[in-house]
């Protein structure tokens, strides 16, 4: 009697493999809810830091809790000396993925607390993480441009305070508005790649910088959040619209990939596209400004073409990407800043997992040789 072939899922592709009550996607309708709310309404309405609080404690802060998470998440910002040795000490021919997965590992090293696993002391580290990557992200790309850091400033918020260590000044505030949207949309997004990954260290009872270091280390992939830089060097490397079918064209006949478009998840659309277009449209109209419209037509024209050509529409890495570059970011530090979102997702799932944690240990399909002797064995 033969058994029966099991069933593979490569990729996990399809695969239901636990409940969350932290975000859904729903794709029939390509929506997503954050805690049961519409992404775009809290995108629309509500701080990053006010969506933090909402991922992490499962409602939305009133104004006391609002108040004292931000005083706690500014005062938390600066890095001690340590750290900026080590930081110093990183090849500057690094990704600064690498660089951020590096601090991450070496806060972990560094806490005290680092194997008590409660809650308190798990949020505690949540939001030592969201307070300091910022510091990491905004100091490596100044040295990057042989630049010494700025400090944070506790006057300013979240996102304000990024641009402001970044470039030692803030924008108007359409476009901090617009950087803070990106913040909200990337924040959460079920079982991707990075978030199942922290699920699965953290289901060894292993501790949350280890489980935060290796998403770091998913989401730097181009397949995940490393197209949202690929999909710039893509743009630049097109360089013209009137360039982007016979571009297509090539990249498509050699098989290649095209950055930005097509998702595991939505097939008809990814629901936090509109509002990060829409957000990328004020900021090329803000501009003003020849080389930003040649861009963005560019942009347009590629998309057009990708849904004419293939029916795949861009993910939410096509927008981001080009907004990020407007803001002035240097390239390598689009998925860095990603990931300075993605942590609040990140860590709430830790948090759940621990809740009811069971070892994600799935099986495989053995396909090697049959059992053979070793050469010289009995
Ligand atoms: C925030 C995020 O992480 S969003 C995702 C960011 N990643 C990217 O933008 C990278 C480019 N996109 C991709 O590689 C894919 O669309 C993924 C990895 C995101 C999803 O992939 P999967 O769900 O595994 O779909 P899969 O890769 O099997 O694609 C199905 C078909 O569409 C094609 N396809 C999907 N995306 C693309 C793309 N971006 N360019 C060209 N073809 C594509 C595949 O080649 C495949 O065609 P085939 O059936 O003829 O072989
Ligand atoms: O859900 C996914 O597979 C990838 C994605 O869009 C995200 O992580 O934001």
């Amino acid at each position: 009697m033969t058994a029966t072939a099991p069933e593979i899922h490569r990729g996990l592709a399809g695969v239901v493999v636990d409940t969350t009550e932290i975000s859904t996607v729903i794709q029939e309708t390509n929506s997503l809810t954050y805690r049961g709310y519409p992404v775009q309404d809290l995108a629309a309405r509500r701080s990053f830091e006010e969506v933090a609080h909402l991922l992490w404690y499962g409602e939305l802060p009133d104004e006391g809790q609002l108040r004292a998470f931000r005083a706690r998440e500014r005062a938390l910002r600066p890095l001690d000396r340590t750290t900026w040795e080590l930081l110093a000490r990183l090849p500057e021919t690094c990704h600064p993925m690498d660089v951020l997965r590096t601090a991450v590992s070496f806060f972990g090293a560094e806490d005290p607390t680092e194997d008590d696993g409660s809650l308190a002391a798990h949020r505690a580290k949540s939001l030592t993480l969201l307070a300091k990557l910022p510091t990491v992200v905004a100091a490596d790309q100044r040295r990057r441009r042989g630049l010494d850091p700025i400090p944070p400033d506790p006057g300013l918020g979240y996102a304000e305070n990024f641009f402001h260590m970044c470039f030692g000044s803030v924008p108007a505030p359409e476009v901090v508005r617009c950087f803070e949207i990106s913040l909200t949309l990337y924040a959460e997004h079920s079982f991707n790649a990075s978030t199942f990954t922290a699920r699965v260290v953290t289901s060894t009872l292993s501790d949350l910088y280890s489980a935060v270091t290796a998403a770091i280390g998913a989401l730097k992939g181009p397949l995940h959040g490393g197209a949202n830089e690929a999909v710039m060097h893509m743009l630049l490397e097109i360089g013209d619209p009137q360039r982007a079918q016979a571009w297509l064209d090539e990249a498509l006949a050699s098989k290649r990939k095209i950055m930005g478009f097509g998702h595991r998840v939505y097939k008809h659309g990814d629901s936090r596209v509109p509002i990060m277009q829409d957000a990328l449209d004020r900021l090329v109209a803000r501009a003003a400004d020849p080389e930003v419209t040649r861009l963005a037509t560019l942009h347009a024209a590629l998309r057009d073409a990708v849904l004419h050509r293939k029916g795949i529409h861009p993910n939410l890495d096509y927008p981001a990407g080009l907004a990020y570059h407007l803001m002035g970011f240097d390239i390598p530090a689009f998925t860095p800043i990603f990931v300075l979102s993605r942590i609040t997702g990140w860590t709430a799932h830790i948090t759940e997992q621990l809740a009811h944690n069971a070892l994600i240990r799935p099986l495989a399909s053995y396909g090697g040789p049959g059992q053979r002797a070793v050469p010289g064995a009995a």
